[in-house]
């Protein structure tokens, strides 16, 4: 398939490139098209056919018409949300609260006064916020510097997430739980993604405190509903088609630090089915089992035309046929959907379009297809985020226009038209455009239930929301061929439901093959005492994958649907895996010259085929848990040895640990594991946190691996305390925040430990204590020792947003050994002091650690253009059937 073309021929990037010439300006708030905030530019924002269409299409009420029509000239309020999953979130909203808002309340901007930012009434916990005033305004007027700052800091930081209002809606609808199997089939540029993974691993930190006072006091059998010492033991599998927006999705996860989460780049019509697990027979037997999915988001890509007020090129583009040619494409994505979920499970589907054609019909035609309301059902969620104010589905008999402005009431009005007829010739004439409910109520699709949120009801954008549930098996015979076109020929649509036949067909029978090939499940470990940390302090690695009740690799308990596939097929399967040597074989035990020799894998985000096994992307193999490399990091470290060692991962098709080590949960693992052959068309993008670095040291005796930042918090409550140092007091870390090659005798609280600690990497445990040169909270943070000196491993960056969060100090960085004051570009600066008295390894691992932020803030920068510009399809190309065909090929 053409991937990427056949949605980028379509796709208008939103504001950047839009054409903001001449125009009108009307309206009377502070975000009207006024010059008096001199940012946002005139756009004509009118559009003849597009205002014809909602104002005859009998959707909006005619005494809401004016509001609705004016709302979507006006620039979008600030929106955004605080991430739940960090221990010191709340802290950064009290900064909100305490700093930012006083400050805005105060401000006369332009002689008016200026409405602070208020929280968002309907979402959870206070934890989301709408300022009244337009990003562009706020990024270039000066009384809106500070907040700004605060925002972009905050932001890279992974604090906050900034976030369309309406787009925070999907993933509180799917009552994620952290041991559920997340699909999130069009994820990038990845907000709702992050969303997911904050609810899978909400409430974490208080699970894992908890799990730690039953160890402590030697309850060893407790273990949380479905997690794994606290920790959550569920995966969110995010995907999408584009290569490069896949690649957003590594960067917008990976603030997160999570270990729960694979990033996969696939066609979300004819998503892959997964192995999670082989079960062995005790007569050397073996099946497979696929992995079902417990919540699944299929937030498709849509014509966009709820989004005027932030892609511009709406207002230029709009034409009727861009929902027309979107639909099939959005229904197969849906059926796919339901297909990969469990019975039981939930789906929900989302656009940002009002129009009918991409929502209700999509919705109407995808249950229809399935088997109706035995099958799939809409959820009533009309009481779920009451203030939440919204619109019920059309339950039908919506009009279709075409493109030359000719309203079709119904199917057969469109044969009967000569446009209609010559869509119906060329297979582009959809029945399912159309729903008209039958007549017994019991068929009904009850498409009221599902929400239709419009700009001006609170200020956002146009959006679509519906909730389903799975309530069968659906067996191929369910899916009805499409009602799509008229005439002889049978368009590509009737021909996908063949392509779907393996997963549908398996969900009732069961494969049994023999083999010597099969490889072995991972072997559950045992819990560290964990005792004597706080809750910040401690993440818990998870052990199992499973609902409450579910014993470790309780595959039964999970509803695994073993899969029947044809003795060919699967013999063709099983050549090809012990062909393609899949990663379960553990990488040998390199000798030191040959992990020195062997190329690593540098960050691959700009490659497109690095010849591995997994459709010519990634590597991704696990390292032998008795591997000499873990073996000294366990030693060094003084991890405790039921941290679970058979969970950590290499890049690179050797299998050798040269540069980076990454930590994946147990889920992770088992797909990894069973799915990265050739055989497979899963094609993973990227799995785990990075745990550990390769440094260049100076002395024999320092491992050289140092722990990554983003890993520390998972690893933390594994370690003794012989690479822990142990502070209280604020000056400690004002001091470590604000000097680079600190001294190791110049923070007075721990001198005495620093001076007697080994060199290399350590971690700096600041307790919480009631004083008030303390913490409330307590903070781990990543430390290098090196012969004179003591360095935080944190970008300046960091340490700036961290110095201006938690002591208001908005100065520069200092280089405490004097010599560089008047340098300004850092790494000239390391360079010179590393002929000094400052040791050439901190040096290098300051450097390293800027090199990475310096590439994250790169990958900001586009996720933020990305997320501006929406992913909006104005004008998609009429390739309706040409997309089905692709969406068949193996
Ligand atoms: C509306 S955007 C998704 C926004 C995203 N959920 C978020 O919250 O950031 C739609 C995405 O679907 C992707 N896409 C389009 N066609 C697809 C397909 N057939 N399979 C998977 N992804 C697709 C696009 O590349 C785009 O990133």
């Amino acid at each position: 398939m053409a991937r990427g073309k056949k949605f980028g021929r379509g796709r208008k990037g939103g504001n950047r490139g839009g054409n903001r010439a001449g125009g009108r300006s009307e309206g009377k708030d502070d975000r009207d098209n006024n010059e008096k905030w001199g940012t946002y530019k005139e756009i004509v924002q009118e559009n003849e056919i597009f205002e014809k269409y909602y104002k005859e299409g009998g959707l909006i009420p005619e005494n809401e018409w004016e509001e609705f029509w004016g709302t979507l000239k006006k620039q979008l309020p600030t929106t955004f949300r605080f991430t739940g999953s960090k221990g010191h979130a709340d802290n950064v909203l009290a900064t909100l609260k305490d700093v930012h808002i006083p400050h805005l309340k105060g401000l006369t901007w332009d002689g008016e006064q200026v409405e602070a930012p208020e929280p968002i009434a309907w979402y959870p916990e206070g934890r989301a916020y709408k300022f009244n005033v337009g990003k562009s305004t706020i990024r270039r007027c000066p009384p809106f510097k500070s907040f700004q700052r605060f925002l972009v800091a905050e932001t890279s930081c992974g604090n906050i997430s900034r976030q369309e209002e309406v787009s925070m809606i999907p993933p509180l609808f799917l009552d994620v739980q952290p041991w559920h199997a997340v699909l999130d089939m069009c994820a990038a540029p990845g907000s709702k993604t992050a969303q997911l993974m904050e609810l899978l691993h909400a409430g974490e930190e208080a699970a894992i405190e908890e799990a730690a006072r039953q160890h402590a006091a030697g309850n060893t059998g407790f273990e949380p509903k479905g997690l794994d010492h606290g920790r959550a033991t569920g995966l969110i599998v995010a995907n999408d088609v584009e290569y490069k927006r896949a690649h957003m999705l590594v960067h917008q996860t990976k603030r997160l630090n999570s270990p729960n989460i694979i990033i996969t780049n696939n066609d979300a019509t004819s998503y892959p089915s997964m192995i999670e697990n082989i079960l062995h027979r005790p007569d050397g037997s073996w099946k497979r089992e696929f992995l079902k999915f417990d919540r699944v988001l299929a937030d498709v890509p849509c014509s966009g035309d709820g989004t005027p007020r932030k892609n511009y090129n709406v207002w230029k583009d709009w034409k009727p046929n861009g929902a027309m040619n979107l639909h099939a494409t959005q229904v197969k994505i849906l059926i796919r959907g339901l297909q990969l979920l469990k019975p039981g499970g939930r789906i929900v589907y989302s656009t940002c379009s009002m129009n009918p054609i991409e929502n209700e019909a999509v919705v109407a035609a995808a249950i229809e297809r399935c088997g109706g309301a035995d099958k799939v059902q809409l959820v009533d969620v009309s009481d779920q985020m009451p203030e939440l104010k919204r619109i019920p589905g059309l339950k039908g008999g919506w009009k279709v226009m075409s493109n030359q402005g000719e309203w079709w009431n119904t199917y057969e009005d469109a044969l009967a038209s000569e446009t209609g007829k010559k869509l119906a010739d060329n297979n582009k004439l959809w029945k399912s455009w159309w729903y008209t409910a039958p007549e017994e109520e019991e068929k009904r699709v009850l498409l009221e239930r599902t929400l239709r949120i419009y700009p001006h009801l609170q200020d956002t954008g146009g959006f679509y929301v519906a909730v389903l549930e799975k309530k069968a098996d659906i067996k191929v015979g369910d899916i009805r061929a499409s009602t799509a076109t008229s005439g002889a020929a049978t368009p590509a649509e009737e021909v996908k439901t063949e392509e779907t036949t393996e997963e549908i067909k398996t969900e009732e029978t069961t494969e049994v093959i023999k083999t010597e090939a099969a490889p072995e499940a991972p072997a559950p470990t045992a819990a560290p005492a964990l005792a004597h940390l706080k809750k910040e302090d401690i993440h818990t690695p998870t052990h199992h994958h499973g609902p409450p009740d579910a014993p470790p690799h309780s595959p039964k308990k999970r509803h695994l649907e073993p899969v029947e596939v044809s003795p060919e097929a699967i013999a063709k399967r099983v050549k090809l895996e012990k062909e393609s040597s899949p990663t379960p074989t553990p990488a040998p035990h390199n000798t030191e010259k040959a992990l020195e020799k062997a190329a690593d894998t540098k960050p691959a985000q700009k490659q497109n085929n690095r010849g591995g096994t997994n459709g010519g992307e990634e590597h991704f193999v696990y390292l032998a848990p008795d591997h000499e490399v873990l073996k000294e990091i366990y030693e060094f470290y003084h991890i405790s040895p039921a941290f679970p060692r058979d969970r950590f991962l290499v890049r690179n098709a050797e299998g050798n640990p040269t540069r980076s080590i990454y930590y994946t949960c147990s889920l992770a693992r088992s797909i990894l594991t069973h799915n990265t052959s050739a055989a497979s068309s899963a094609k993973f993008i990227h799995s785990g946190v990075k745990m550990f670095v390769k440094q260049d040291v100076q002395d024999p005796s320092t491992c050289r691996w140092r722990i990554q930042n983003e890993g520390m918090p998972i690893l933390v409550g594994w370690m003794g305390d012989e690479r822990t140092i142990t502070a209280t007091k604020r000056e400690t870390v004002h001091t470590l925040l604000k000097e680079l090659f600190c001294k190791e005798t110049g923070v007075e609280e721990i001198k005495d430990r620093v001076l007697s600690i080994g060199m290399g990497c350590c971690v700096l445990k600041v307790l919480p204590t009631e004083g008030e040169d303390g913490f409330k909270d307590a903070m781990i943070l990543p430390l290098w020792k090196s012969r004179h000196t003591i360095n935080l491993m944190l970008p300046k960056e960091e340490r700036k947003a961290m110095l201006a969060r938690i002591f208001q100090d908005y100065s520069e960085i200092l280089d405490s050994t004097g010599k560089n004051k008047q340098d300004k570009k850092d790494a000239e600066a390391t360079e010179v002091k590393a002929e000094g008295e400052v040791e050439a390894d901190a040096v290098e691992v300051l450097k390293e650690v800027e090199q990475e932020a310096a590439a994250d803030a790169d990958s900001d920068a586009e996720v933020a253009v990305a997320e501006e510009e929406g992913f909006v399809i104005v004008d998609a190309p009429e390739t309706t059937d040409v997309a089905m065909e692709d969406a068949q090929k193996p």
